[in-house]
């Protein structure tokens, strides 16, 4: 069963116990626009322990660039190489492993981090935020139609979360991923997410949409994918037994630590709850779990 985290010694025994710090972003240190409780406290005290963090978030919504944006407006200083994101990991499983060559095009049924993080490997990007015909209703007999000028270039489709998504945009991903060479590459699974008190649809069921219509199996190149730990252990050079993900999702956060032989701290303010965890066999518990990051922060100064 899971060690919840409840008193000062405990908190003590986790920073003796490892040095690289990786967290989820959705419902670990934020939702949406709220940061959660004491996250920059607990940062911060990481920090003076002399921890090494890295952010890696399945939301393929924004950059690298732009979550060191997130992460100043909330007063954090984070570099663009402490952020791991799942659109990231999708450019470089094109770049590196798919080896896509860099004069075919995405076409992109997502967010603006899928076009930046493709665009700095090199990839012309369609579709995503860039094509405001889009918004209008599918129109197939209109000649002009976006659907009737199909990039004969293109050799991938990225798929993440959109919340633009409509039918139009469904189409046309459709279309090129009716064709045999065209890969499809999905940043992550999550079929939902925390955002303001409420949960909202996830990238995941955007994947699934187009999964059941073009009948492919996409890549997943998000948690709990082992080539996202293995890009981050080489860019870092982390000791994974001195490492722990914290995370507020079983199937991807706390998955991705455990099949990747790091410890996994399950945090209870997003996706999860200690029903959830209780409900869990033995092997998928996570090693601990807290009410919320920030507890680490307070039972700290508990006791001073
Ligand atoms: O695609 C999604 O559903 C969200 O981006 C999801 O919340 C992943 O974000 P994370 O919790 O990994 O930061
Ligand atoms: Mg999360």
């Amino acid at each position: 069963m899971s060690v919840k985290i409840a008193n000062r010694q405990q908190v003590i025994d986790l920073l003796d116990s490892y040095d690289n710090f990786l967290f989820d972003c959705d419902g670990v240190l934020w939702l949406d626009t709220l940061l959660l409780p004491k996250v920059l406290e607990t940062l911060g005290m990481l920090r003076n322990h002399g921890k090494h963090l890295i952010f890696v978030t399945n939301n393929s919504t924004k950059s690298r660039e732009q979550y060191v944006e997130k992460f100043a407006k909330f007063g954090l200083k984070v570099s663009k190489s402490e952020v791991f994101g799942s659109a990231y990991a999708s450019a470089i499983y094109a770049k590196d492993i798919l080896q896509l060559p860099t004069d075919k095009k995405v076409w992109v049924l997502g967010g603006k981090g899928l076009e930046v993080e493709f665009g700095e490997l090199g990839y012309t990007t369609l579709g995503g935020t860039r094509m405001p015909e889009l918004e209008s209703p599918l129109n197939s007999n209109d000649p002009s139609d976006p659907i009737n000028h199909l990039d004969p270039e293109v050799g991938a489709v990225a798929v993440g979360l959109d919340t633009h998504l409509n039918y139009h945009r469904l189409a046309i991903t459709l279309q090129y991923l009716l064709r045999p060479d065209v890969a499809f590459i999905a940043s992550n699974i999550d079929s939902t997410f925390p955002a303001n008190g409420m949960i909202l649809p996830g990238a995941g069921t955007v994947v699934q949409a187009v999964a059941t219509c073009s009948h492919k199996t996409p890549v997943l190149c998000g948690k709990p994918n082992k080539g996202m730990m293995d890009a981050i252990v080489e860019a870092h050079h982390i000791d994974k037994s001195r490492s722990i993900m914290i995370g507020d999702r079983l199937n991807t956060d706390m998955k991705f630590g455990r099949d990747n032989g790091l410890a996994s701290l399950l945090v209870l303010t997003g996706i999860e709850s200690e029903d959830t965890l209780k409900a869990l066999d033995e092997k998928e518990q996570p090693t601990y779990y807290a009410t919320k990051l920030g507890d680490l922060y307070e039972l700290l100064q508990k006791g001073n």
